[in-house]
């Protein structure tokens, strides 16, 4: 199989899907890998360095596009290459389609088999998505105290305090990975810390983790409002799955905040929790400010620490990369059920529930949208 790896065009994205080490692995399955030119610059992987492991450098972006059987990114395709989707083509990536909608329909109507990075699932976990989220939930602590310094445009105060000054409160919704890499960090800044979830099982967990550093709520709209209302930090950290995420934070609980607070929206790759998040923001201008508050909703954090996210994130696509290019993408999906989950689309089709709910398509299991391959395989 040809693996194509193009650079990423995303503002700020400095990740790339595939390093020289990886390469070395498609070459000795005997796959050929055709790298965009200075792709790997940003994470520190030179050109000569993929091509010492064997890959072939292509000069521009349609070479890599037009001759790969799969291609492998970081972020979701951006309008601008729409134009190279093909039917057979396999895009192995983070999509967040339920967010994206041109983006689900481009890909369904060229009958692309696009594999979510997000929604791979292994029992109850997201393995393609747990090492992003350890570094945005990290990078959010850290950004978070950054902005409520006053020459950020913050109210000014030290999360840690200071003997005889109460320490920073920061509130976590959403106990899952973003929210306890958040936690640890925050923990860690020497904040007062509140995670919030919906899950009791999750919360007796957290509780295990952290003990009595740590405050836990249940998720209802009266602990949400009260734990907003007090937080000097606000870190959103919710995911259902696939789905739109859910606003919880109104428009008026962000008002009850006082000036100069801060509003991390994380979960803002799904569309955000927050009412007044009603933008994605970029790593160049990351920030504005509603009711006095300022908001950051960037929805590619990881892609400011290209080096440590890159080599976290092909840790754990390229074992399920290997199994795509080695039985090819229909055995793949069907022996393994993990990358299964992944299809988002495929054969026309939209074969991931959650995001045929929320953007008003009908639902087609993988094994239906692929019975004519199937037949024939
Ligand atoms: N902006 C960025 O650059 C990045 C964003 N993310 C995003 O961060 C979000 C969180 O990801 P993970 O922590 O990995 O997900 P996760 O699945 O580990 O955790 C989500 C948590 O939300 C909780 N939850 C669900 N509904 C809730 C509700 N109504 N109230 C409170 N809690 C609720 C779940 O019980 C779970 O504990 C996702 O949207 C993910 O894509 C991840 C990495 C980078
Ligand atoms: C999870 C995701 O979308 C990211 O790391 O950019």
């Amino acid at each position: 199989m040809i693996i194509g790896i193009p650079k990423e065009i995303k503002n700020n994205e400095n990740r790339v899907a595939l390093t020289p080490g990886g390469v070395t692995q498609f070459i000795a399955n005997g796959h050929i890998v055709l790298v965009e030119k200075d792709a790997g610059n940003g994470s520190g992987f030179s050109n000569e360095a993929y091509t010492e492991a064997g890959a072939q450098v292509a000069e521009l972006a349609k070479d890599v596009w037009s001759k790969a059987d799969m291609i492998m990114k970081v972020k979701e395709p951006l309008p601008s290459e729409y134009g190279y989707f093909r039917e057979g083509l396999i895009l192995f990536t983070y999509l967040h389609l339920a967010a994206e909608p041109a983006l689900a329909q481009a890909l369904k109507d060229k009958g692309v088999t696009a594999i979510a990075y997000e929604t791979v699932t292994e029992g109850r976990g997201l393995p393609l998505l747990t090492p992003m989220s350890e570094v945005a939930g990290r990078m959010a602590a850290q950004i978070g105290a950054q902005f409520l310094e006053k020459p950020k445009g913050g109210k000014g105060i030290l999360l840690a305090g200071v003997p005889g000054v109460s320490r920073g409160k920061v509130t976590i919704i959403g106990g899952g990975v973003v929210g306890t890499n958040a936690a640890k960090m925050a923990i860690g800044l020497g904040a007062d810390v509140t995670i919030i979830d919906l899950s009791a099982e999750r919360l007796r967990q957290i509780d295990d983790i952290f003990g009595n550093q740590i405050k836990t709520l249940m998720s209802n709209p009266v602990n949400i409002a009260n734990a907003v209302a007090e937080a000097d930090l606000l870190i959103c950290a919710v995911l259902i799955p696939g789905a739109k995420a859910p606003t919880l934070v109104s428009a008026e609980m962000v008002q009850s905040m006082k000036p100069g607070s801060v509003i991390v929206d994380v979960a803002i790759d799904q569309g955000g929790i927050v009412e007044t998040v009603d933008h994605i923001t970029t790593h160049d201008n990351p920030t504005y400010e509603r009711y006095g508050v300022l908001h950051y909703a960037v929805a590619n954090m990881p892609g400011a620490v290209p080096r440590t996210s890159t080599l976290a994130l092909t840790n754990v696509t390229v074992p399920y990369a290997l199994q795509i290019a080695n039985k090819g993408a229909i055995i793949a999906i069907f022996e393994n059920i993990a990358l299964k989950a992944g299809v988002n689309t495929t054969g026309g089709k939209i074969t991931y529930e959650a995001v045929a709910r929320d953007l008003g398509y009908s639902y087609v299991p993988v094994e239906v949208a692929l019975e004519k391959k199937l037949s024939v395989s």
